[in-house]
Protein backbone atom coordinates (compact mmCIF):
# COMPACT_ATOMS: atom_id res chain seq x y z
CA UNK A 1 0.00 0.00 0.00
CA UNK A 2 2.92 2.49 1.34
CA UNK A 3 6.58 1.78 0.06
CA UNK A 4 9.35 3.71 1.05
CA UNK A 5 12.52 2.42 -0.48
CA UNK A 6 15.76 4.27 0.62
CA UNK A 7 14.21 7.68 1.92
CA UNK A 8 16.62 10.49 2.05
CA UNK A 9 15.92 14.01 2.60
CA UNK A 10 18.73 16.52 3.41
CA UNK A 11 18.06 20.18 4.30
CA UNK A 12 20.56 22.83 3.21
CA UNK A 13 21.48 25.26 6.03
CA UNK A 14 23.88 28.14 5.88
CA UNK A 15 26.88 26.57 7.74
CA UNK A 16 25.97 22.35 6.06
CA UNK A 17 23.53 20.01 4.81
CA UNK A 18 21.33 18.88 7.67
CA UNK A 19 19.76 15.31 6.97
CA UNK A 20 16.59 15.28 8.82
CA UNK A 21 15.72 11.24 7.03
CA UNK A 22 18.13 8.96 6.60
CA UNK A 23 18.15 6.00 4.20
CA UNK A 24 14.33 4.45 5.34
CA UNK A 25 12.65 1.65 4.09
CA UNK A 26 9.19 0.50 5.14
CA UNK A 27 6.39 -0.88 3.96
CA UNK A 28 2.78 -0.38 5.09
CA UNK A 29 -0.28 -2.43 4.56
CA UNK A 30 -3.54 -1.56 3.36
CA UNK A 31 -5.89 -1.31 6.31
CA UNK A 32 -3.48 -1.10 9.17
CA UNK A 33 -3.07 1.46 11.93
CA UNK A 34 1.15 2.47 11.70
CA UNK A 35 2.73 4.35 14.25
CA UNK A 36 5.90 5.74 14.22
CA UNK A 37 7.36 7.24 17.02
CA UNK A 38 10.65 9.01 17.85
CA UNK A 39 11.50 12.19 19.77
CA UNK A 40 11.34 16.11 18.57
CA UNK A 41 14.14 16.57 16.00
CA UNK A 42 14.17 12.79 14.92
CA UNK A 43 13.03 13.00 11.82
CA UNK A 44 8.79 11.92 11.87
CA UNK A 45 7.27 15.36 10.44
CA UNK A 46 9.41 15.56 7.59
CA UNK A 47 8.96 11.58 6.83
CA UNK A 48 5.32 11.54 6.96
CA UNK A 49 5.34 14.69 4.49
CA UNK A 50 6.94 12.99 2.42
CA UNK A 51 4.15 10.06 2.38
CA UNK A 52 1.68 13.15 0.98
CA UNK A 53 3.91 15.34 -1.41
CA UNK A 54 4.49 18.24 0.99
CA UNK A 55 8.22 17.41 1.08
CA UNK A 56 10.12 16.18 -1.90
CA UNK A 57 12.71 13.51 -0.99
CA UNK A 58 16.48 14.20 -2.10
CA UNK A 59 16.80 10.17 -2.53
CA UNK A 60 14.81 7.40 -2.81
CA UNK A 61 11.28 6.38 -4.02
CA UNK A 62 7.83 6.78 -2.19
CA UNK A 63 4.78 5.09 -3.72
CA UNK A 64 1.08 5.04 -2.58
CA UNK A 65 -1.18 2.85 -3.74
CA UNK A 66 1.12 2.21 -6.97
CA UNK A 67 1.38 6.27 -7.36
CA UNK A 68 5.11 7.61 -7.36
CA UNK A 69 4.36 10.38 -4.86
CA UNK A 70 8.36 11.58 -5.38
CA UNK A 71 7.71 12.18 -8.88
CA UNK A 72 4.14 13.62 -9.06
CA UNK A 73 3.59 17.14 -9.15
CA UNK A 74 0.83 20.07 -10.18
CA UNK A 75 -2.96 18.59 -10.96
CA UNK A 76 -1.59 15.13 -10.08
CA UNK A 77 -0.57 15.96 -6.88
CA UNK A 78 -3.09 17.72 -6.12
CA UNK A 79 -5.61 14.36 -6.88
CA UNK A 80 -2.89 12.11 -5.13
CA UNK A 81 -2.92 14.69 -1.97
CA UNK A 82 -7.17 14.20 -1.62
CA UNK A 83 -6.73 10.33 -1.08
CA UNK A 84 -3.74 11.12 1.21
CA UNK A 85 -5.11 13.39 3.81
CA UNK A 86 -4.26 14.46 7.11
CA UNK A 87 -4.70 15.59 10.53
CA UNK A 88 -2.72 18.54 12.78
CA UNK A 89 -1.72 18.96 15.97
CA UNK A 90 -3.33 22.49 16.11
CA UNK A 91 -5.86 21.23 13.87
CA UNK A 92 -5.47 23.98 11.18
CA UNK A 93 -9.04 24.84 10.78
CA UNK A 94 -10.67 27.87 9.12
CA UNK A 95 -11.49 29.85 11.98
CA UNK A 96 -13.65 32.21 9.90
CA UNK A 97 -16.01 29.41 8.79
CA UNK A 98 -18.49 26.99 11.32
CA UNK A 99 -17.94 23.09 11.57
CA UNK A 100 -19.93 22.60 8.56
CA UNK A 101 -18.53 24.67 6.19
CA UNK A 102 -14.83 23.46 7.22
CA UNK A 103 -15.94 20.06 6.28
CA UNK A 104 -17.48 21.15 3.32
CA UNK A 105 -14.83 22.85 1.85
CA UNK A 106 -12.35 19.80 0.59
CA UNK A 107 -15.50 18.96 -1.27
CA UNK A 108 -15.83 22.24 -2.64
CA UNK A 109 -12.03 22.55 -3.75
CA UNK A 110 -13.05 18.86 -5.22
CA UNK A 111 -15.73 20.19 -6.98
CA UNK A 112 -18.47 18.54 -5.46
CA UNK A 113 -21.69 20.29 -6.29
CA UNK A 114 -23.76 22.21 -3.41
CA UNK A 115 -26.63 19.72 -3.36
CA UNK A 116 -23.93 16.35 -3.33
CA UNK A 117 -22.20 18.49 -0.20
CA UNK A 118 -24.93 18.88 2.07
CA UNK A 119 -25.76 15.54 2.63
CA UNK A 120 -22.27 14.13 2.95
CA UNK A 121 -21.08 16.87 5.43
CA UNK A 122 -23.95 15.67 7.60
CA UNK A 123 -22.55 11.67 7.07
CA UNK A 124 -19.51 13.13 8.53
CA UNK A 125 -20.93 14.99 11.06
CA UNK A 126 -22.43 11.73 12.29
CA UNK A 127 -19.39 10.01 11.99
CA UNK A 128 -17.06 11.86 14.38
CA UNK A 129 -20.06 12.44 16.52
CA UNK A 130 -20.84 16.55 16.05
CA UNK A 131 -24.20 16.37 15.66
CA UNK A 132 -25.98 19.62 16.94
CA UNK A 133 -22.55 21.34 16.51
CA UNK A 134 -22.60 22.19 12.90
CA UNK A 135 -23.16 25.99 13.14
CA UNK A 136 -20.37 26.56 15.93
CA UNK A 137 -17.01 28.27 15.22
CA UNK A 138 -13.49 27.00 15.94
CA UNK A 139 -13.33 29.05 18.61
CA UNK A 140 -16.60 28.00 20.44
CA UNK A 141 -15.36 24.06 19.86
CA UNK A 142 -13.21 21.96 22.92
CA UNK A 143 -9.81 20.77 21.76
CA UNK A 144 -11.42 17.37 21.23
CA UNK A 145 -14.04 18.97 18.86
CA UNK A 146 -11.84 20.62 16.75
CA UNK A 147 -9.93 17.68 16.58
CA UNK A 148 -12.95 15.96 14.99
CA UNK A 149 -13.84 18.49 12.78
CA UNK A 150 -9.93 17.97 11.61
CA UNK A 151 -10.95 14.42 11.15
CA UNK A 152 -13.94 15.21 9.22
CA UNK A 153 -12.56 17.41 6.53
CA UNK A 154 -9.79 15.08 6.26
CA UNK A 155 -12.34 12.24 5.58
CA UNK A 156 -14.23 14.06 3.36
CA UNK A 157 -12.97 12.97 0.22
CA UNK A 158 -12.67 9.14 0.81
CA UNK A 159 -8.93 8.98 1.03
CA UNK A 160 -7.33 5.63 1.43
CA UNK A 161 -4.52 6.76 3.76
CA UNK A 162 -5.05 9.50 6.75
CA UNK A 163 -1.79 10.64 8.16
CA UNK A 164 -1.77 11.97 11.72
CA UNK A 165 0.81 14.48 12.85
CA UNK A 166 1.07 14.24 16.78
CA UNK A 167 -2.80 14.48 16.62
CA UNK A 168 -3.44 13.74 20.06
CA UNK A 169 -0.75 15.62 21.71
CA UNK A 170 -2.15 19.10 22.47
CA UNK A 171 -5.04 17.17 23.86
CA UNK A 172 -5.98 16.19 27.42
CA UNK A 173 -5.36 12.06 28.74
CA UNK A 174 -9.04 11.65 28.40
CA UNK A 175 -9.52 13.46 25.07
CA UNK A 176 -6.57 12.15 23.84
CA UNK A 177 -8.61 8.37 24.00
CA UNK A 178 -11.84 9.60 22.77
CA UNK A 179 -9.95 10.42 19.19
CA UNK A 180 -8.08 7.24 19.81
CA UNK A 181 -11.32 5.41 19.95
CA UNK A 182 -12.34 7.35 17.27
CA UNK A 183 -9.54 6.32 15.14
CA UNK A 184 -10.25 3.06 15.46
CA UNK A 185 -13.34 3.00 15.01
CA UNK A 186 -13.11 4.71 11.27
CA UNK A 187 -9.95 2.48 11.04
CA UNK A 188 -12.11 -0.54 11.54
CA UNK A 189 -15.39 0.89 9.73
CA UNK A 190 -13.97 2.14 6.53
CA UNK A 191 -10.47 -0.18 6.09
CA UNK A 192 -8.75 3.10 6.20
CA UNK A 193 -5.04 2.55 6.29
CA UNK A 194 -3.92 5.06 9.33
CA UNK A 195 -0.48 6.47 9.62
CA UNK A 196 0.36 8.48 12.89
CA UNK A 197 3.67 10.24 14.31
CA UNK A 198 3.91 11.16 18.14
CA UNK A 199 6.18 10.89 20.92
CA UNK A 200 3.82 9.06 22.88
CA UNK A 201 4.00 5.42 23.51
CA UNK A 202 0.56 5.27 25.31
CA UNK A 203 -0.66 6.37 21.95
CA UNK A 204 0.91 3.19 19.87
CA UNK A 205 -0.23 1.12 22.70
CA UNK A 206 -3.53 2.12 22.07
CA UNK A 207 -4.08 2.13 18.70
CA UNK A 208 -1.52 0.82 16.60
CA UNK A 209 -0.55 -2.40 15.00
CA UNK A 210 2.67 -1.80 14.08
CA UNK A 211 5.15 0.46 14.75
CA UNK A 212 8.32 1.96 13.67
CA UNK A 213 11.03 3.54 16.00
CA UNK A 214 12.83 6.43 14.69
CA UNK A 215 15.97 7.88 16.13
CA UNK A 216 18.20 10.68 14.17
CA UNK A 217 16.69 10.17 10.69
CA UNK A 218 16.69 6.57 11.15
CA UNK A 219 13.95 3.48 11.33
CA UNK A 220 16.21 1.66 14.56
CA UNK A 221 13.61 -0.61 15.62
CA UNK A 222 10.16 -1.39 13.75
CA UNK A 223 7.40 -4.61 14.26
CA UNK A 224 4.19 -5.93 15.95
CA UNK A 225 3.49 -3.28 18.84
CA UNK A 226 2.93 -6.23 21.52
CA UNK A 227 6.39 -7.70 20.45
CA UNK A 228 8.30 -4.53 20.64
CA UNK A 229 6.57 -4.10 24.11
CA UNK A 230 7.32 -7.12 25.29
CA UNK A 231 10.90 -7.27 24.14
CA UNK A 232 12.00 -3.81 23.20
CA UNK A 233 15.71 -3.89 21.72
CA UNK A 234 16.91 -0.68 21.32
CA UNK A 235 17.72 1.52 24.49
CA UNK A 236 15.70 4.12 22.78
CA UNK A 237 12.72 1.70 22.38
CA UNK A 238 13.19 0.55 25.81
CA UNK A 239 12.98 4.21 27.11
CA UNK A 240 9.74 4.26 24.94
CA UNK A 241 8.02 1.24 26.61
CA UNK A 242 9.21 2.25 29.93
CA UNK A 243 6.70 5.56 29.49
CA UNK A 244 3.82 3.22 29.45
CA UNK A 245 5.29 0.12 32.13
CA UNK A 246 6.37 2.22 34.42
CA UNK A 247 5.36 5.35 36.05
CA UNK A 248 7.71 7.96 38.15
CA UNK A 249 6.54 6.86 41.02
CA UNK A 250 7.93 3.03 40.15
CA UNK A 251 11.47 4.59 38.94
CA UNK A 252 11.41 6.32 42.05
CA UNK A 253 10.85 3.39 44.15
CA UNK A 254 13.53 1.52 42.29
CA UNK A 255 16.10 4.18 42.79
CA UNK A 256 15.55 4.13 46.32
CA UNK A 257 15.30 0.31 46.53
CA UNK A 258 19.04 0.61 44.16
CA UNK A 259 20.67 2.89 46.69
CA UNK A 260 19.59 0.53 49.75
CA UNK A 261 20.02 -2.58 48.45
CA UNK A 262 23.22 -2.23 46.95
CA UNK A 263 24.28 -5.60 46.62
CA UNK A 264 20.81 -6.81 45.01
CA UNK A 265 20.25 -7.93 41.15
CA UNK A 266 17.43 -5.97 39.39
CA UNK A 267 15.73 -7.99 36.98
CA UNK A 268 12.45 -7.24 34.32
CA UNK A 269 10.17 -10.09 33.22
CA UNK A 270 7.82 -10.07 30.34
CA UNK A 271 5.14 -12.01 29.63
CA UNK A 272 2.69 -11.81 26.88
CA UNK A 273 -0.61 -13.26 26.48
CA UNK A 274 -2.89 -15.72 28.58
CA UNK A 275 0.61 -16.33 30.10
CA UNK A 276 1.10 -15.32 33.87
CA UNK A 277 4.03 -15.09 35.58
CA UNK A 278 2.68 -16.50 38.99
CA UNK A 279 3.78 -20.13 38.68
CA UNK A 280 7.21 -19.46 37.23
CA UNK A 281 7.46 -17.18 40.28
CA UNK A 282 6.79 -19.82 42.91
CA UNK A 283 9.01 -22.26 40.96
CA UNK A 284 11.79 -19.59 41.21
CA UNK A 285 11.43 -18.99 45.02
CA UNK A 286 11.13 -22.67 45.90
CA UNK A 287 13.77 -23.87 44.31
CA UNK A 288 16.73 -21.15 44.66
CA UNK A 289 17.90 -20.09 48.12
CA UNK A 290 17.92 -16.49 47.43
CA UNK A 291 15.25 -13.60 48.63
CA UNK A 292 12.63 -12.55 45.79
CA UNK A 293 11.28 -8.93 46.26
CA UNK A 294 8.82 -8.13 43.74
CA UNK A 295 8.91 -4.02 43.48
CA UNK A 296 6.08 -3.98 40.20
CA UNK A 297 3.65 -5.88 38.70
CA UNK A 298 1.45 -4.87 35.70
CA UNK A 299 -0.34 -5.69 32.80
CA UNK A 300 -1.47 -3.37 29.69
CA UNK A 301 -4.04 -3.96 26.57
CA UNK A 302 -2.31 -3.56 23.32
CA UNK A 303 -4.17 -3.97 19.96
CA UNK A 304 -2.29 -7.35 19.50
CA UNK A 305 -3.01 -8.27 22.72
CA UNK A 306 -2.04 -7.99 26.33
CA UNK A 307 1.32 -8.32 27.82
CA UNK A 308 2.38 -7.72 31.33
CA UNK A 309 5.96 -7.15 33.37
CA UNK A 310 6.95 -7.84 36.76
CA UNK A 311 10.41 -6.05 38.36
CA UNK A 312 11.76 -8.21 40.92
CA UNK A 313 15.14 -7.67 43.15
CA UNK A 314 17.19 -10.54 43.71
CA UNK A 315 19.12 -10.86 46.78
CA UNK A 316 21.28 -13.44 47.75
CA UNK A 317 24.91 -15.24 46.31
CA UNK A 318 26.22 -14.33 43.67
CA UNK A 319 25.96 -17.61 42.01
CA UNK A 320 22.52 -18.48 43.17
CA UNK A 321 20.79 -15.29 41.57
CA UNK A 322 22.57 -16.44 38.52
CA UNK A 323 21.20 -19.45 38.32
CA UNK A 324 17.89 -17.94 38.85
CA UNK A 325 17.97 -15.70 36.03
CA UNK A 326 19.40 -18.92 33.92
CA UNK A 327 16.65 -20.63 35.04
CA UNK A 328 13.76 -17.99 33.98
CA UNK A 329 15.54 -17.77 30.45
CA UNK A 330 15.20 -21.27 30.64
CA UNK A 331 11.50 -21.25 31.13
CA UNK A 332 11.35 -18.78 28.01
CA UNK A 333 10.49 -15.53 30.07
CA UNK A 334 11.65 -12.39 28.58
CA UNK A 335 14.38 -11.56 31.36
CA UNK A 336 16.24 -8.29 31.73
CA UNK A 337 18.21 -7.67 34.11
CA UNK A 338 18.74 -3.82 34.93
CA UNK A 339 21.68 -2.62 35.05
CA UNK A 340 22.52 -0.01 37.71
CA UNK A 341 23.81 3.21 37.27
N1 LIG B 1 12.45 22.99 6.38
C1 LIG B 1 13.51 22.66 7.14
N2 LIG B 1 14.70 23.26 6.98
C2 LIG B 1 15.77 22.92 7.71
N3 LIG B 1 15.77 21.96 8.64
C3 LIG B 1 14.62 21.31 8.86
C4 LIG B 1 13.42 21.63 8.12
N4 LIG B 1 12.43 20.78 8.56
C5 LIG B 1 12.97 20.02 9.51
N5 LIG B 1 14.27 20.32 9.70
C6 LIG B 1 15.19 19.66 10.64
O1 LIG B 1 15.14 18.26 10.40
C7 LIG B 1 15.23 17.53 11.63
C8 LIG B 1 14.01 16.63 11.76
O2 LIG B 1 12.87 17.44 11.98
P1 LIG B 1 11.39 16.86 12.08
O3 LIG B 1 10.46 18.03 12.33
O4 LIG B 1 11.12 16.00 10.93
O5 LIG B 1 11.50 15.97 13.40
P2 LIG B 1 10.34 15.41 14.31
O6 LIG B 1 10.77 14.08 14.75
O7 LIG B 1 9.04 15.52 13.62
O8 LIG B 1 10.38 16.40 15.54
P3 LIG B 1 9.22 17.38 16.07
O9 LIG B 1 8.26 16.51 16.78
O10 LIG B 1 9.96 18.31 17.00
O11 LIG B 1 8.68 18.08 14.87
C9 LIG B 1 15.34 18.57 12.72
O12 LIG B 1 16.71 18.73 13.05
C10 LIG B 1 14.79 19.84 12.09
O13 LIG B 1 15.37 20.99 12.66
Amino acid sequence: MIKLEQITKQFRLSNGTLTAVDAVDLEIREGEIFGIIGYSGAGKSTLIRMLNGLEKPTGGRVTVNGMEMSKVSGADLRKARQKVSMIFQHFNLLWSRTVAENIAFPLEIAGVKKADREPRVRELIRLVGLEGREDAYPSELSGGQKQRVGIARALANEPDVLLCDEATSALDPETTDSILDLLTDINKRLNLTIVLITHEMHVIRKICHRVAVMEAGRVVEMGDVLQVFRSPQQPITKRFVSQVTESPDVKQAIGQLVSENPDGTLIRLGFVGERTGEPVLARLIRSFDIDVNILQANVSQTHGGTFGSIILNLMGDEAAVAQAVEFLHSEGVETEVIERD
